[in-house]
């Protein structure tokens, strides 16, 4: 294994993330959107568990967003003009993105549901 090879990979990784929170408002909509999940958590009160979940759930939306943009890239530089596959290329990764959302909200009202409605109720 050559290391600085290695060491570049994780050079090429963060110039993406960095490109993407610079030019996508859907990710950094989700990166607000993390931390205050993460916010929420810290004054709820979760355990190791949960906060597993939370974590798990959050860098799973940043990863699905990621590739969602990726394809959005490699869509474009296939073919610049408009083409039905090209539009269901880019529908299906946003719908990926869409059923991972709800998912993680899902995750989210079963965690913080019954801790919150014992301190409201
Ligand atoms: N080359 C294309 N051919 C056909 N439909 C396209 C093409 N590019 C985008 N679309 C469709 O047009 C709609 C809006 O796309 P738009 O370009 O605004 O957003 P996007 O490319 O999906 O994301 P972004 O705005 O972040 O670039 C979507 O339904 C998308 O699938």
């Amino acid at each position: 294994m050559n290391p600085r090879k290695f060491f570049r990979s994780f050079i090429y990784a963060a110039n993406g993330i960095y490109h993407v929170v610079k030019s996508e408002q859907n990710f950094r909509f989700h990166l607000l959107a993390a931390i205050v999940v993460v916010i929420a958590a810290a004054a709820t009160g979760l355990s190791a568990f949960e906060w597993i979940i939370i974590v798990i759930s959050i860098f799973g939306m940043f990863m699905i967003e990621l590739v969602n943009a990726s394809i959005e890239r490699v869509v474009d530089l296939v073919t610049p003009e408009l083409h039905p596959l090209a539009k269901q290329a880019k529908d299906l990764a946003a719908g990926a993105c869409l059923i991972y959302a709800i998912c993680t909200v899902i995750v989210g009202l079963i965690i913080f549901i019954p801790k919150w409605s014992g301190i409201i109720l």
